[in-house]
């Protein structure tokens, strides 16, 4: 029998690699992590003697070392550089674009049921429910088209270096262009572009469309990126780092015509850095109700109300978390303001849900493992809302509930101040929702709606919350409306006490229809679309037929990328260029079509054409 080299991994008790006919030794098993840590600290020949003389960190289990040291440490070295290759390959693989795969045709069953892309005004175009979507409906499932491992740098450089540098990034991306395949092409070519890009059209592109994703980088997405950005949306997007996948799931009851709007920032909270986030990348300046303001008054009473709010997690941020103790009370009071004050301003997506989060925290440092669990729940149903059971988030934050749940690791001696033993395992059963609020927010409703320097009834974030428009578009609702906790059923399972299982989020009350935004969205029927579409083509001076394809019309913003494809069969070819534009060819007449122009705005039309 030919003899066989195994190379082993200690930690696994996989097979590396198999080397038929060493030279010598039927079995020797390396240490690789070992080898690795050891690999700077030992000269050659020491590396043989660990090697061959068995360390003894070695365990008893472990097969003999092979005692041909040279041969061996010749191995680990072609091993280490297998290794380094291996990952590299695994880099590449995870930023491949995965759009081809024969699962992608499975990622947008809900197109043309569950939503249709219309006309915003003032947005271009976007997504609008065709039916009620429930909160906690997945719209979209998505595949990255396009993968960075940082988002690209915009284009405010002021010296030559930040330009070579942009224009670099610029070309980077064309490379990942060119490997694409010819749907993908066109499709992310045809992506709205942010018309401040113009020597570099493909970060254009990029920066108007792209979201991050885990843990770094960010990802082009075909159908996500037909969403238009609310500071207060309907829906949300995350990613799933295991599976490499997208999604949008809807946060709020949405209406039939509604706006299907995500938050394309992020929960980044401050609104001047959200503002020129959106500026910078997206290329528009947000004026929405809710966050940005729209008035310079207005404006003031959000950047008020926002270092108010940015105030509120003061006790939770890792260097000051022993305060949570200490101003445990206070804590909570921060939360029950921070859950009113994202309610008042219609946000319901992981922003909200992180206060219930928090709160969870906060008992948990107090011990009060009753509300623990309530908050904890809702912390759990309202994320399973905003990101799938499938999110690595949720799927954590079960585990924890179940675990916290089971141990008695809750002392007596560290509970809150001012509640009496017996509010320890209170019975809430009989509670009505409102007795059962009150009893959850205790320790917060305590000191109700203190302001920062301590001032009762002052109210600085009523007043602030209360006087901003928002409040009197739904002159309607009334506070019933803003109370989370008809979330769940009443009796045990507002204990918390219940299976996880049993709470339900799906009994959530919707707010009343309106259109996000200020933006009216008006439904195109599919008639207008083409027409708007012949428009469009007119526009840009292209002859032929609209493509029928409503989800490859063109940018709609910005309009960098001129269509020049526009007969159905044409078969075309877009390659990158050099100098990181790109030219269009016509591959059964053999003619370019059109190219990038390195100076000018990106893709014009052939004159000669
Ligand atoms: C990812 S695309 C969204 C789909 C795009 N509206 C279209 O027509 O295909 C991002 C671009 O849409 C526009 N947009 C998205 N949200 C907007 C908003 N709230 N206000 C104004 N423009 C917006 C901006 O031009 C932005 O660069």
């Amino acid at each position: 029998m030919a003899s066989q080299l195994q190379i082993h991994d200690l930690n696994t008790p996989a097979i590396l690699s198999i080397v038929p006919n060493p030279p010598s030794n039927n079995r020797i098993v390396i240490l690789i992590d070992d080898m690795e840590n050891q690999q700077n600290k030992l000269t050659p020949d020491e590396m043989i003697e660990v090697l061959v003389s068995r360390p003894a960190s070695l365990p008893a289990t472990m097969p003999p070392l092979g005692r041909d040291g040279a041969f061996l440490l010749q191995l680990f070295m072609v091993q280490s550089k297998m290794k380094a290759a291996k990952q590299k390959a695994d880099e590449a693989e995870a930023l491949r674009p995965l759009y081809e795969t024969s699962e992608y045709n499975l990622t947008h069953p809900n197109r043309d049921i569950l939503y249709k892309q219309v006309n915003i005004p003032g947005c271009g175009k976007g997504l609008v429910a065709k039916q009620v979507i429930a909160r906690g409906t997945m719209i979209i499932m998505d595949l990255p088209l396009l993968r960075l491992k940082t988002a690209p740098c915009d284009n405010s450089y002021t010296t030559d270096e930040g330009e070579k540098a942009y224009l670099a990034e610029n070309q980077e991306i064309a490379k990942q262009v060119k490997e694409m395949g010819k749907h993908e092409q066109r499709t992310f070519l045809l992506l709205p572009k942010y018309d401040k890009s113009k020597k570099a059209p493909f970060i254009g592109i990029v920066n108007a469309n792209a979201l991050p994703v885990e843990p770094t980088g960010v990802a082009v997405f075909p159908e996500i990126s037909k969403l238009n950005h609310a500071c207060a949306p309907t829906a949300e997007y995350s990613f799933n780092t295991t599976t490499g996948e997208a999604r949008v799931y809807a946060v709020q009851h949405i209406e039939p015509g509604q706006e299907i709007t995500i938050d394309y920032t992020l929960y980044r909270w401050d609104h001047e850095l959200r503002r020129t986030g959106l500026t910078n990348c997206f290329g528009f300046f947000c004026k929405c109700d809710y966050i940005c303001g729209t008035t310079d008054a207005g404006l003031q009473a959000h950047k008020q109300m926002w270092n108010h709010f940015a105030s509120l997690d003061q006790y939770l941020v890792p260097e000051t978390a022993g305060f949570m103790l200490k101003f445990g009370e206070e804590a909570m009071n921060n939360m029950y303001t921070r859950k009113n004050m994202c309610q008042m301003m219609n946000i319901w997506d992981s922003r909200a849900a992180g206060t219930f989060f928090h709160a969870w925290q906060i008992c948990l440092a107090h011990r009060d493992l009753q509300r623990a669990q309530c908050f904890g729940v809702r912390a759990l149903v309202n994320f399973r809302d905003c990101l799938g059971e499938e999110h690595l988030t949720v799927k954590i934050m079960q585990q924890r509930l179940k675990e916290y749940a089971s141990e008695a690791i809750f002392e007596k001696e560290s509970y809150w101040k001012g509640t009496t033993p017996e509010d320890e395992n209170f019975d809430t059963s009989g509670l009505t929702a409102k007795e059962f609020h009150d009893w959850l927010w205790y320790p917060g409703l305590l000191k109700l709606m203190l302001t920062p320097d301590g001032t009762p009834g002052s109210a600085l974030a009523w007043w602030t919350v209360a006087n901003i428009p928002w409040r009197h578009n739904y002159p309607e609702l009334t506070e019933a409306d803003f109370d989370f906790f008809h979330l769940l059923p009443t009796g045990e399972a507002e204990t918390g006490e219940n299976e996880l299982e049993g709470s339900t989020a799906r009994s959530y009350s919707p707010r009343p229809a309106s259109t996000v935004e200020g933006s009216e969205a008006t439904l195109v029927d599919a008639e207008n679309e083409e027409e708007r579409l012949a428009e469009d083509i007119a526009v840009l001076e292209v002859s032929g037929g609209g493509d029928k394809d409503s989800d490859v019309g063109p940018a709609a913003h910005g309009g960098a990328i001129d269509l020049v494809q526009t007969e159905k069969d044409l078969e075309y070819q877009v390659t990158a260029r050099e100098d990181g534009n790109i030219a269009v060819a016509d591959t059964k007449l053999g003619n370019l079509m059109a190219e990038g122009d390195a100076k000018g705005a990106g893709l014009h039309v052939n004159e000669n054409e």
